[in-house]
């Protein structure tokens, strides 16, 4: 199986609003609530493409109880950590025009004695996969160096890694040896020192240990620096709708591409596509199959 890390594991709450009045009142046309954070997502995805997954990350109190019933509603396999602080909830607000706004709240204060508790049941879990796929951000408590130590005890194992994080988290990321990591170009500009273009904030984290490096740039498609060579992925046409998991269904392209050992282009025209039709679907962790269908083709790949 493929499993997903998601250690701040979020209820998210998406809003549809036809206009948004940043003084006024606005009436919500739709709620969608579900379990979410990034490795939830992908984990959603990869499954919608047919993958055994397994989710894993830490959960507490109320909201951490919806998270595990909305994952027991999916039918998704989980083995998250309680802990004792409560989960947190992200809203994202999707205007008629395109485009949502987000709140991502901090998330949960994490005890030394509870993350040493998921160390444990992760290096258990990671016996059982072929790839692990740690996203997002990082709950209060839990040191800047995590996904870093999770990549290289992934690696002792012989399980590929695949980091998608910002801040500290991604800086530290290349030091664990992951095999891919994905930031976007905004991460990359806010994690490396000052680069004329991402080819080489890319080169820069794959100096400090990454193999390959993925930067996603929206509906301009991507830039993938890998031990293959330098590819660039160019999306055919814009997609309307919501780009609020758009970096997580491409990561789910990137690990199905990792597990199936596809050539580059090949893996970066599925995370391109699967990122386009993410776009297309109203909520994170959903993807447009037809959006998909018809877009992979169409990628260019250089
Ligand atoms: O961990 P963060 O970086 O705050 O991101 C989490 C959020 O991002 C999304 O995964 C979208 O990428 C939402 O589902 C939401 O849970």
């Amino acid at each position: 199986m493929i499993l997903t890390v998601t250690l701040n594991a979020a209820l998210d709450v998406t809003y549809q609003v036809p206009e948004i009045d940043w003084a006024g009142v606005n009436r919500v046309k739709a709620v969608h609530r579900r379990a979410g954070g990034k490795g939830v997502n992908v984990a959603r995805v990869l499954r919608g493409l047919g993958r055994e997954v397994l989710v894993t990350g830490l959960a507490g109190g109320p909201v951490g109880q919806a998270i595990e019933a909305d994952l027991e509603a999916a039918g998704l396999p989980r083995a998250l950590v309680p802990i004792a602080a409560e989960s947190r909830t992200t809203l994202a607000v999707a205007g008629g025009g395109g485009g949502a706004a987000l709140f991502n709240e901090p998330g949960p204060e994490v005890s030394e004695a509870e993350l040493r508790e998921f160390g444990r049941v992760y290096a258990s879990l990671l016996e059982r996969a072929e790839a692990v796929v740690i996203s997002g951000s990082l709950p209060r408590g839990v040191p800047a160096g995590t996904y870093a130590e999770l990549a290289a005890l992934a690696a002792e194992h012989g399980v590929p890694a695949i980091v998608d994080a910002d801040g500290p988290a991604l800086r530290h990321a290349p030091v664990g040896r992951p095999a891919i990591v994905k930031p976007n170009a905004e991460e990359l500009a806010r994690a490396v020192p000052p680069h004329g273009h991402p080819v080489e904030g890319a080169e820069h984290l794959r100096a400090l240990g990454a193999e390959s490096v993925v930067v996603s740039l929206g509906e301009e498609g991507l830039y993938a620096v890998t031990p293959e060579g330098t590819f660039r992925a160019r999306m055919p046409y814009r997609v309307e709708g919501n780009p609020t998991g758009a970096g997580d269904s491409l990561v789910a392209g990137l690990a199905l591409g990792l597990v199936e050992g596809a050539p580059w282009p090949e893996r970066l025209r599925t995370a391109a596509a699967l990122g386009a039709a993410a776009v297309a679907a109203p909520v994170a962790g959903d993807f447009d199959r037809d959006v998909y269908a018809r877009t992979h083709p169409l990628i260019e790949i250089t």
